[in-house]
């Protein structure tokens, strides 16, 4: 497999109330082109601060050391990308952020914002672009999609409005889409509806996903590679099965009995699969 992207030695300060904050150190990660990764950690192991330095969506303010570098030919332009250069063009990396309603503008229609992703970043006249969205709205399975068109977020429910915001981020057909908590603040059988969709559509297009949770559980069930996160620092990076069944790290082994803790439901069935 070729690397998609690799990122060499991140390390990423905040300042707050003028002290700095370590919010990740020394972060070494391959991403491959067409894998399924998990980014996984407690609240505040850095987990966001990874998938928007790899976005280029960090704050200016943020000390940025280190590098991560894209594989030539992997993306339409930037084939070396250094941490502090800005962010990369929205047309290569989707983002899907946990409340679509921050990404969502209220006062606009779900089909005009996503046309005017298509028309802003493809280049496409404003009717190819709104048929384009028409086929976006199809894509996420939208109910009624004719009607979700002219629909204002606010006339949708939390799922509908993470269709959409996928929709969105989907829009240009990048390589790499970034789920940043996509799925925490639905409901579980929403969830699971999200994430397969997720699933189906990263299948489809041929991306490369990264998908950042704090639930262990869910990221073994769409990752087949998972990296955790610590305090800033990546501890163990593997695949799935082997995170799942032989941990090298108590971290990891904690994050798992907290699920085992809570849900009854085996992650692995007896022949090993992830159930
Ligand atoms: N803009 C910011 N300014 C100052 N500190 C920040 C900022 N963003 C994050 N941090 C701090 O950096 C550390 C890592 O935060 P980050 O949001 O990346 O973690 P996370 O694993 O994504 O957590 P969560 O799941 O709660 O979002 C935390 O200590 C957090 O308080």
């Amino acid at each position: 497999m070729t690397a998609l992207l690799s990122i060499r030695d991140l390390s990423v300060r905040y300042r707050r109330d003028g002290a700095e904050v370590a919010a990740l150190n020394g972060v070494s990660l391959e991403v491959e082109a067409g894998e399924r990764l998990a980014i996984i950690g407690e609240s505040g192991s850095g987990k966001s601060t990874l998938a928007l330095a790899i976005a280029g969506l960090l704050a200016r303010s943020a000390k940025i050391g280190g590098t991560i570098e894209w594989s030539a030919g992997q993306l339409q332009s930037s084939h070396s990308f250094k941490t502090s250069a800005g962010p990369l063009l929205g047309r290569d990396i989707g983002f899907v952020f946990q409340d679509p309603s921050s990404s969502l503008d209220p006062v606009m229609t779900v089909g005009k914002q996503i046309a005017e992703v298509v028309n802003t970043h493809l280049g496409l006249g404003w009717s190819q672009s709104l048929a384009r969205a028409k086929t976006l709205v199809e894509r996420v399975r939208l109910p009624d999609p004719q009607a979700a068109l002219r629909a204002y977020p606010h006339q949708l429910s939390g799922g509908q409005k993470q269709r959409v915001a996928i929709a969105a981020a989907i829009a240009t057909a990048p390589k790499l889409l970034i789920a940043d908590e996509a799925t925490s603040a639905l409901d579980t059988i929403v969830q699971a509806e999200i994430v397969a969709l997720i699933r189906r559509l990263v299948a489809e297009d041929g991306m490369t996903l990264i998908f950042i949770s704090h639930d262990i559980a869910l990221a073994a069930t769409l990752a087949e590679r998972i990296a955790v996160l610590r305090h800033g620092e990546l501890v163990e990076v593997g695949a799935t099965e082997k995170i799942i069944n032989a941990p090298r790290q108590a971290y990891t082994r904690a994050l798992l009995d907290a699920h085992l803790g809570l849900d009854a439901e085996p992650l692995l069935d007896r022949q090993g699969a992830l159930t």
